[in-house]
């Protein structure tokens, strides 16, 4: 193994492996720290972890752990990956985590960089935009978790770590690589070894990557990662992964626990479709009137892609998170979808879609996948998963991914029988 990656999620690392396997890195997503050795092909492995919410100290254990593990497997560099709109809390955890393998690394200069274009997301002067708001303005800040109140990227880690925080502007970028290289070699001089880096087009993220080459650590989202593979000599391989996969003889199920806008619109357009939708109110959750096996009898007598969602608006979910619990909440819900996902693959379905990164933990899980390879990508940063060794394929569709006929269109790429 060349590059060993530890994800924060399990939908953001679905999406660092689709950039990698893009790219031409022959990559598996484990789920959870993994009980053997990686098969000695894999060129490049994401250890996908659910630590972007949990306490601080346990988010570095566990990644501490996963950098043991992808270290002896021979990785020559390591990638956090975090979410691309830089999902945290005010404790954490990139800070914390990116400190912890810094110095397990004896890391220089670790550059910072959630940007990902073909999503909207852009770093300039410092600042995280989605498309043209602020990240303070986009939604984000209404997230159920991890509320992202502040588009001031040196601010935000500099309030979750001890290390100095550093910058390479877009003038050292526009430069290009050997420019960067000096850029990052700067700032860790200047005892800035944390370094926000600004990009705006994935021509940057390469020239980023190039730059990143003798980096032990680089930390960002998945387009950071555009520019890594070719400096283990990998090329490009799109043949075979622009279809679908196989079709095969299951319905598509899915399940949406995402409360993020994307998401919102994408339950709409399924409705506009015709398609069947059935809404799960968190009351009825937390007061029993909802049950896995319920929910599981209904989707398995429906045709088409059938849609279980909790997806709502932000006073809602406020309202939900005021009256049981913000955490009491999250959990219920995510424990229903997960006893679902369980429930209709014992029943046969070999192809469930999840929406949002915590509620695709928790439905990774319950499931007991070991590890996924990565197929055909559905929409920018959404790749169909085949588990290793079993029947089943999963999307992992982060909450604001895709476009607006997302559920049709994975159960199509993922082979479903419609
Ligand atoms: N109606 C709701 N009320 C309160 N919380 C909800 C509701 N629906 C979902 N949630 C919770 O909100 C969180 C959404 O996070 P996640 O699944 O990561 O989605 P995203 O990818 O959009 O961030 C989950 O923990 C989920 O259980
Ligand atoms: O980088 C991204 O935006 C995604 O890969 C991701 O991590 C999104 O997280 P969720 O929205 O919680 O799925």
């Amino acid at each position: 193994m060349k590059l060993g990656c530890i994800g924060d999620d399990f939908t953001g690392s679905s999406d660092l492996g689709n950039t990698l396997a893009k790219a031409g890195m022959r990559t598996v997503q484990y789920c959870g720290l993994p009980g053997r050795a990686a098969a000695p092909d894999v060129e490049a492995g994401v250890v996908s972890l659910k630590t972007r919410t949990m306490p601080a100290d346990e988010a570095v254990r566990q990644s501490l752990e996963a950098l043991d593990w992808l270290r002896d497997q021979g990785c020559q560099q390591f990638f956090f990956k975090y979410c691309s709109t830089f999902d945290s809390t005010s404790k954490g955890n990139i800070g914390p985590v990116a400190e912890a393998l810094s110095d397990a690394l004896g890391a220089g200069p670790v550059i910072f960089c959630p940007a990902f274009p073909a999503t909207g997301r852009s770093v300039y002067q410092g600042y995280l935009f989605v498309n043209d708001r602020l990240l303070n303005e986009s939604g984000m800040e209404n997230h159920p978790l991890t509320p992202m109140r502040d588009a001031d990227l040196r601010r935000v880690l500099a309030s979750q770590t001890q290390k100095p925080v550093g910058h390479v502007g877009i003038g050292d970028v526009l430069a290009g690589h050997d420019a960067i290289r000096n850029a990052l070699s700067r700032e860790f001089e200047a005892g800035r070894p944390f370094i926000v880096v600004d990009a705006i087009t994935d021509e940057h993220l390469v020239d980023i990557g190039r730059a990143a080459a003798d980096l032990s650590l680089v930390t960002g989202g998945s387009g950071i990662a555009l520019g890594l593979p070719e400096n283990f000599g990998c090329r490009p391989a799109l043949q075979g992964r622009l279809e679908g996969f196989e079709p095969v003889a299951s319905r598509a199920v899915a399940l949406a626990g995402s409360v993020s806008r994307a998401t919102r619109g994408q339950v709409d357009a399924h409705r506009q479709a015709g398609q069947p939708l059935f809404e799960i109110v968190a009351a009825d959750v937390i007061e029993n009137r909802i049950n896995a096996k319920l929910l599981t009898d209904w989707l398995l007598q429906q045709d088409g892609v059938p849609l279980a969602y909790s997806s709502t608006n932000p006073e809602t979910v406020a309202e939900n998170q005021r009256r049981f619990g913000r955490d009491e909440v999250a959990h219920a819900i995510e424990q229903l979808f997960a006893e679902t996902a369980r429930l209709v693959s014992e029943r046969g379905v070999e192809i469930i879609i999840s929406a949002g990164g915590e509620t695709s933990g928790a439905i990774v899980s319950a499931l007991r996948v070991e590890a996924f390879e990565i197929g055909p990508e559905i929409d920018p940063g959404v790749p169909a998963l085949q588990v290793v060794g079993a029947p089943l394929r999963l999307a992992l569709k982060s909450g604001n991914f895709g476009g607006a006929d997302f559920f049709s269109k994975a159960a199509r790429i993922l082979g479903a029988t419609l």
